[in-house]
């Protein structure tokens, strides 16, 4: 690929004896959503961890925008950081803050904005992502799960990312409420022109939105492509997940 976005090589992952990830590489390409699959503690959340700095690999070299996310200085760092949003598995939201405030929060860190101006801009974040205005004042915790997670979306992309991680996004919502987030992404993506790298397990979202899916198996990225191409692939958990009921049901087959 060429200029991936986000480039991992050789990545190694252990706690104490557990060895999580082996010689793992991913490369992931500007604009595009890429889903991140795999049984459950293989890792998907570790390697979003890291890539975002977040959590230091035992070996390995992770590049975002062609810049190295270890073994860089605060400054570099912090201005690196800037250009990617993360939405973690929950939200992640400070229950303390009313959802607008919660979007304030990096802009606070960031950026040196007027009150004014920082609070005009959540607000647009706020409505980008779909809210109603009512919400903008309102704890998380007066939210649906659905709008909550919306919520973390709009803070995910409060400094104007080029990439947003997301980490199961769609967990924990009804069927209508995941579809809507799963429109939601992908309109984002195509007006904002983000790249996306989406953990998730829910066959719908790999089905209506992500352009290629990578798999994590063996400790490693075992395979990357589109959904039809993976589909060809002979491996037990792949075939089980991908040929199983849910994942036929997904494909609209009996
Ligand atoms: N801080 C930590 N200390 C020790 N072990 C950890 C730590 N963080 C993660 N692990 C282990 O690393 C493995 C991978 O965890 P991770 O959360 O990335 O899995 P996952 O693929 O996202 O799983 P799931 O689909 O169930 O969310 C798990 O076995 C987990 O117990």
């Amino acid at each position: 690929m060429d200029d991936p976005v986000i480039r991992v090589r050789g990545l190694a992952t252990r706690f104490g004896d557990h060895v999580v990830h082996e010689g793992l590489d991913l490369d992931v390409g500007r604009g595009e959503i890429l889903g991140v699959i795999g049984g459950s503690g293989t890792g998907k959340s570790v390697l979003l961890r890291q890539i975002v700095g977040l959590l230091e690999p035992a070996e390995g070299e992770i590049e975002v925008l062609g810049q190295p996310v270890r073994d860089t200085s605060p400054e570099e760092f912090r201005d690196l950081r800037r250009r990617w949003g993360v939405m973690f598995q929950g939200g992640a939201l400070f229950s303390s803050l009313s959802v607008r405030e919660n979007v304030e929060a990096p802009m606070r860190e960031q950026m040196d904005l007027p009150d004014d101006l920082r609070r005009k801009l959540a607000a647009i974040k706020v409505r980008m992502v779909g809210l109603p205005d009512d919400a903008m004042d309102k704890p998380p915790s007066a939210l649906s799960g659905g709008m909550r997670k919306r919520a973390g979306f709009a803070r995910a992309i409060a400094l104007d990312p080029e990439i947003v991680f997301l980490d199961e996004p769609t967990a924990g919502l009804d069927p209508i409420g995941a579809a809507a987030l799963d429109v939601l992404v992908r309109q984002l993506r195509d007006a904002l022109g983000l790249t996306v790298f989406l953990v998730t397990h829910d066959l719908d979202t790999l089905h209506a939105i992500c352009d290629r899916v990578a798999v994590l198996a063996e400790r490693r990225v075992l395979a990357t492509g589109t959904l039809d191409e993976l589909r060809d692939l002979r491996h037990e958990w792949l075939q089980a997940y991908l040929g199983g009921p849910r994942g036929r049901a997904a494909r609209g087959e009996p």
